[in-house]
């Protein structure tokens, strides 16, 4: 392997020890606690992780935790409901609906449904319009968090050519306007491209994000490329890997993130950045 390592759980560390200290200095001050509500409906195995350590991070940083568990079966008017109830709650900064939801419900609506300014995961059409205007508001935390390794290489962007692939609403749609932001000539590549091969070849700056293991071949990285892997797929041993043949591309790139330990760090992270930030700009 010649590529470096982004370290994905130091560079979060590092940024919550931040977080930390802006959130302390804020009690000093005789400031509240920034408060995030975490909407969990149903018991998925995977979600009730996440959603474990979102909480469990908060604790952490000194950002109040409330976690609302919600029955399976619940239709969408009662989840609606229960948004109201927190956009209308002033002890409550940022509200996150933990996706997915179960069939009967209605991801875009809820979505909607949450205000803007409390809108921590930055799904929101609003947030996501600020963002392709170039006035990014709360941002979509994946693809901030992939930005902030990127900054962490030291490596300049301006000008790189950088080609996403997937195109999803919560990564790949955002992740390309982030880089377009950040300066890059930036692809978006999808199921209907022609040539994905080609296009990853081409690429300095290369984010993968489809949920695919070992979708992109080492042997298409371009020598010196970074490469950052949001994927994440669970293995039969139990194992995670990521969409990027690791050992390959690795011998190929300049810079890579591991799975674990690269994207999924930071995507937390970014969610208690964006909590810090609700909360700032709600006292202002
Ligand atoms: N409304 C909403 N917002 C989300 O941000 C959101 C969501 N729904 N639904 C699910 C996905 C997934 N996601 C992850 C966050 C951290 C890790 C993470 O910390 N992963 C560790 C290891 C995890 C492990 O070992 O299982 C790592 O990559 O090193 C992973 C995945 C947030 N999501």
């Amino acid at each position: 392997m010649s590529a470096r390592l982004i370290d994905g759980k130091a560079v979060a560390q590092t940024i919550q020890v931040g977080l930390q200290a802006r959130i302390a200095e804020r009690a000093s001050r005789g400031l509240k606690a920034p408060a995030l509500a975490t909407v969990l409906v149903g018991e998925d195995p995977a979600s009730q992780i996440y959603v474990r350590n979102k909480r469990r991070t908060c604790e952490t940083l000194g950002i109040r935790s409330v976690p609302i568990h919600l029955d399976a079966g619940i239709d969408n008017a009662e989840l609606l409901a229960t948004i109201d109830r927190l956009n209308a709650d002033d002890s409550v900064d940022g509200i996150l609906v933990q996706l997915p939801l179960p069939r009967q419900l209605d991801a875009t609506t809820v979505i909607e449904r949450i205000r803007p300014d409390k809108d921590v995961d930055g799904f929101h059409p609003y947030n996501l319009g600020r963002l392709a205007q170039r006035l990014p508001t709360l941002r979509p935390c994946t693809p901030y968090g992939v930005i902030e390794l990127l900054r962490s290489t030291g490596e300049s962007f301006h000008g790189k050519r950088a080609v996403v692939v997937g195109a999803s609403n919560i990564v790949g749609r955002p992740m390309g306007l982030e880089l377009l932001l950040a300066g890059c000539t930036t692809t978006v590549c999808h199921r209907f491209t022609r040539d994905l091969a080609a296009e990853v070849a081409r690429a300095e700056i290369v984010v993968v994000a489809v949920g695919k293991p070992g979708l992109v071949r080492g042997e298409w990285i371009a020598p010196g490329a970074t490469v950052i892997d949001v994927g994440m797929n669970r293995n039969a041993d139990g194992s995670l890997s990521g969409d990027v043949e690791f050992a390959p591309a690795a011998e190929r790139a300049a810079w890579i993130t591991p799975v674990p330990g690269g994207v999924g760090p930071m995507t937390v992270t970014m969610l208690m950045s964006n909590t810090l930030k609700a909360a700032e700009s709600r006292a202002a």
